[in-house]
């Protein structure tokens, strides 16, 4: 883990020292029956909308300042922008996150909540409920098939977040049906909508794939979904300003072209599709 960020490593070690933190005071562990995640992205697809999961994401390691709204408020927003799933940030000391503030959400909205934050430990899984909890491979190592089995075993769908071809290919023997390819290395904290266009071609058909990270405009979500994205996992640029706006000129980029909303130029390669694997 050398190789990461300052940043990084502080979030990994704080990770490493937090405990489940029981909304109950508990030790309990949880049993989800969760909100189905593809149903939602195929509700949006079947109603013209592009499938984001939009993020409540207070501040970050690379974001100036914190964004002091009420989390509900930002949630019913983001579903009002269109946003087919939220994710919300539970880890709370460089994000900002925490678990009350996913409770309320999810009793907020009828889309699925993603549990977005760095777990590491199983018993870190009943910390709260939610419909979706984040592994990242990176972080987990020989650990991943492990802690995905309780995920499941407990009811959570789990998107297991990589960012190379070795990690998918762990993602993909481990069992994850909901991939996420993250545009952002944690090593360098730099984005690279690349990234995916070069992880993307290697998963199976049968694999949900989610774009994270980096995307700031309508025609960087065109260009992720030219490459093969089933759905995209946007926070700052949503974040930013008027977050049901924001979220709509995303939720709307399939249906629109490059337009006076969106004077960033189409990727060259955005109408070039690219095939998947067959499915295994
Ligand atoms: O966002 C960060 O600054 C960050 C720094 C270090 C580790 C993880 C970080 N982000 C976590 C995420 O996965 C993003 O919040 C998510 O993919 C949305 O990204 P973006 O749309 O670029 O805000």
């Amino acid at each position: 883990m050398n190789d990461l960020a300052p940043a990084v490593r502080s979030i990994l070690e704080t990770a490493e020292s937090r405990g489940a933190e029981s909304q109950a005071g508990g030790d309990d562990r949880v049993d989800v029956d969760p909100r189905d995640l593809e149903s939602a992205f195929a509700s949006a697809a079947a109603d013209d909308r592009t499938p984001v999961i939009a993020e409540v994401k207070p501040t970050s390691p690379t974001t100036d300042g914190v964004r002091e709204d009420d989390p509900f408020d930002l949630a019913t927003e983001m579903v009002a922008g269109g946003a087919a799933a939220l994710s919300v940030l539970t880890e709370p000391d460089h994000f900002g996150g925490s678990t009350d503030t996913l409770e309320r959400v999810r009793e907020a909205v009828d889309v699925p909540v993603l549990r977005k934050d760095f777990l590491v430990r199983e018993a870190q899984l009943d910390a709260v409920e939610s419909d979706v909890v984040l592994l990242i491979a990176r972080f987990l190592g020989d650990d991943l098939e492990p802690m995905l089995a309780a995920a499941h075993d407990r009811g959570f769908q789990v998107l297991v977040e990589v960012h190379d071809r070795a990690e998918l290919e762990r993602a993909l023997s481990a069992g994850a049906r909901f991939v996420g390819i993250n545009n952002r290395d944690l090593a360098k904290l730099e984005v690279d909508l690349s990234t995916f266009e070069d992880v993307a071609p290697h998963a199976p058909e049968d694999v949900t794939l989610i774009a994270e990270s980096g995307v700031t405009t309508a025609a960087d979500v065109r260009r992720m979904r030219a490459a093969g994205a089933d759905a995209l996992l946007i926070g700052s640029a949503i974040m930013d300003g008027d977050v049901r706006s924001n979220t709509r000129r995303f939720t709307t980029a399939d249906a629109t072209t490059a337009d006076a909303d969106d004077p960033a130029a189409d990727h060259p390669d955005a109408d070039d599709t690219i095939d998947r694997q067959p499915s295994r």
